[in-house]
């Protein structure tokens, strides 16, 4: 049986005179993997930033579904939609890069739980209940993604794929339910953009979240999803498994380039 966990309703977007959202509704349920594609400009980022405070919402609604209820995301900041368990990375790589691996990690821990304080405090978020703890965590995290070796490294030492693995392990020591990847393989090589979309499907798997990914590559997305969106034009195109998506004529015509 599938439980919900986020319902976004008639989500729109305008910058202007350009709607970058138009309308769409799209939900995702506990532990599932779901890609979002389209053509360049399509609203893919517009509306991770709608689901994750970024960006305000034109219109629409936003609904988590917790453990303690129906909670609204609509108006709320970045910091505390990433509290409610909501996590992302950006397209833009965004470490701290004359910090060590390790510690950008830490930050990460911590300072999520931070945001919007003026306190130079040093709070543990509720699951780290000790600096070793927390220290313990950072470490299996970098373990799992290969980054032990380089964990004493400032960060900007690290090749681009190597920041943007990093970039993952910083989104998921928030542990959140769920978790956004704006085109996490971006200026990868094939090899290793296949490589980290199975660490992805892995990861997915065992912290038992939903991961919502964004690629370009479509043949790859399509073997690790269970669903897929297609946006085109700030709209909805389709829905479905891979098989459907692939069998969709709309899709066919628009994004597959009538093949
Ligand atoms: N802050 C902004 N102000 C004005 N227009 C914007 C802004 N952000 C996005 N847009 C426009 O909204 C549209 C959708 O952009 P968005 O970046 O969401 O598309 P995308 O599908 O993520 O594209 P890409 O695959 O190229 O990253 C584009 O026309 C873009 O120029």
């Amino acid at each position: 049986m599938t439980s919900r966990l986020l319902d976004a309703q008639e989500l729109v977007k305008s910058f202007g005179g350009l709607t970058a959202v138009a309308n769409v509704s799209v939900h995702f349920d506990r532990n599932e993997l779901v890609g979002l594609i389209g053509p360049n400009g399509a609203g893919k980022t517009t509306l991770f930033n709608l689901l994750t405070g970024e960006t305000p919402l034109t219109s629409g609604s936003i609904s988590l579904y917790t453990d303690q209820g129906v909670q609204t995301l609509n108006g709320k900041k970045p910091a505390q939609i990433a509290q409610a368990g909501i996590s992302r990375t950006f397209q833009n790589i965004r470490l701290f890069k004359d910090l060590s691996v390790l510690d950008n990690v830490k930050i990460a821990m911590t300072n999520h739980y931070q945001e919007g304080f003026l306190t130079s405090v040093f709070r543990l978020p509720k699951f780290y209940q000790t600096e070793a703890a927390m220290a313990q965590a950072a470490h299996e995290l970098l373990k799992i993604f290969d980054l032990t070796a380089v964990a004493d490294q400032p960060a900007r030492n690290l090749p681009y794929g190597t920041q943007r693995r990093l970039e993952i392990v910083r989104a998921l020591a928030t542990k959140p339910s769920l978790l956004f990847l704006d085109e996490p393989a971006a200026g990868m090589n094939p090899e290793e953009t296949a490589d980290l979309t199975q660490l992805i499907r892995q990861i997915q798997r065992d912290f038992h979240i939903t991961v919502v990914l964004i690629e370009h590559d479509m043949s790859l997305v399509m073997n690790v999803v269970e669903r897929l969106y297609v946006l085109e034009h700030g709209g909805l195109l389709a829905s479905g498994t891979p098989d459907e998506i692939q069998r969709d004529p709309a899709v066919i015509k628009a994004y597959l380039g009538g093949a």
